[in-house]
């Protein structure tokens, strides 16, 4: 058998292409399943989940008083939806948020419980399985998903309120679409504070970083394409400086798995900093640097000495100036701001390259909004440098057929 034998026919180039993305013709031939316009849609997303949700009767989620505790349910995007709820609740937040990201739910869960079963097909038998758990426990219930799905019928054989989120080309470009409806139920409970203002404004984000990335633009001018090159060749290492940008960084590093097909490794950079900084001064850190030539013309003969480059997720917090949630945060956001100082200092001194995400926005939504639409159009500008076509992922594909058998 050959190694390429995959029954998917694996193309591309080991080396990243720098002009390719840059030219439309060839842009819009490697995209045929059209990821950039599928990930540009992320603003009307908002707008348009915000406006189903509002159509759905979640009144009796709030009923029966707080909950003993809230599961997100489903796997891959949907179930980044948790974390998203989790961290937009926030360290105040009175009853615990959990991301179930395997079948069912967690044996624990009982009628005090609220399970939010999330799929974006609605059709992922983890989020099945859930959702069909809960009904039998006695949890209160609310599923998110694809209408006339297999989810849609469960939840209405369990009397519990669905909230139809419209088909979109694949889950991961639908994080938007799947995570305003989970922040309305949390709302209807009495868990977080989102305002309608926050929904708008968080759409007008993604519609400008959109713009900003579009593919007409070139890459000096387009953050997403210039944040892409900064990673070809690279092993990427996505640190956040807060539990928001955390979320950005696994975001990140599950788009550059999918889109680009590149491993990462993602965490929070209060973790990273009492372990996993130790990467700076090994084979793929300072080592690494200090045998490149540098007056090798970047492009060419430097392309096997792989190296890390560390794509720092900086959120200097809105909690200065908003005393809600001031009081009780984990830590102030001068510390993490210290911290993300701190190991972009630590790069430079060993000549580790640092790119950085800046986030920006008066909610927390739309920080994380301003964290994750550049980065999720470099992972796709990334994959098409490589020849890669960013929509479609053989692997998965093989590795479901594989495993229903
Ligand atoms: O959101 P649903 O449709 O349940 O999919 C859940 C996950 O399924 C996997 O097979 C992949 O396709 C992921 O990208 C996706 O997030």
């Amino acid at each position: 058998m050959r190694p390429l034998d995959g029954s998917a026919g694996v193309r591309g180039t080991r080396n990243a292409d720098h002009a390719l993305i840059d030219d439309l013709q060839s842009v819009e031939a490697a995209d045929p399943g059209q990821m950039l316009r599928a990930t540009a849609s992320a603003g009307a997303q908002v707008r348009e989940t915000a406006a189903l949700a509002a159509e759905v009767d979640l009144t009796s989620l709030g009923d029966e008083g707080r909950p003993r505790a809230v599961v997100v349910a489903g796997v891959g995007t949907a179930a980044r939806t948790g974390d998203v709820l989790s961290t937009v609740a926030g360290p105040r937040c009175p009853v615990p948020v959990i991301s179930h990201r395997s079948s069912g739910v967690p044996g624990w869960v009982g009628a005090a419980d609220v399970v939010i079963a999330v799929s974006a097909s609605g059709r992922s038998p983890e989020a099945l399985a859930a959702a069909d758990a809960a009904g039998r426990r006695g949890a209160r219930l609310v599923a998110i998903g694809a209408p006339d799905s297999e989810l849609q019928s469960v939840a209405e054989r369990a009397r519990a309120p669905f909230i139809p989120v419209p088909r979109r080309f694949n889950a991961r470009t639908s994080l938007w679409a799947l995570t305003v409806p989970v922040l309305l139920a949390a709302r209807a409970l009495g868990l977080v504070k989102v305002a309608e203002a926050d929904f708008a404004e968080t759409a007008a984000r993604l519609d400008t970083d959109a713009e900003r990335c579009r593919p007409t633009l070139e890459s000096f001018v387009n953050p997403g394409k210039t944040l892409a090159l900064d990673l070809a060749g690279s092993i990427p290492i996505l640190w956040g400086s807060s539990p928001l940008a955390t979320v950005a960084a696994h975001r990140f590093a599950d788009t550059l798995a999918a889109n680009a097909r590149y491993p990462a490794v993602a965490g929070a950079l209060l973790e990273a900093g009492r372990g996993r900084v130790g990467l700076l001064d090994g084979a793929y850190g300072a080592l690494s640097e200090n045998e490149r030539d540098i007056f090798a013309d970047p492009g060419e003969g430097d392309q096997d000495n792989t190296r890390i480059r560390v794509v720092l997720l900086r959120d200097g917090g809105l909690r200065d100036d908003n005393e809600d949630t001031a009081e009780e945060s984990d830590e102030p956001a001068s510390v993490e701001e210290r911290r993300a100082d701190a190991v972009q200092r630590l790069a430079e001194q060993r000549g580790v390259r640092v790119s950085v995400v800046e986030a920006e926005g008066g909610s927390q939504l739309e920080r994380l909004a301003s964290m994750v639409a550049v980065p999720d159009f470099a992972s796709i500008y990334l994959g098409l440098a490589h020849g890669l076509d960013p929509m479609a992922v053989p692997a998965i594909q093989e590795m479901k057929e594989l495993t229903n058998s």
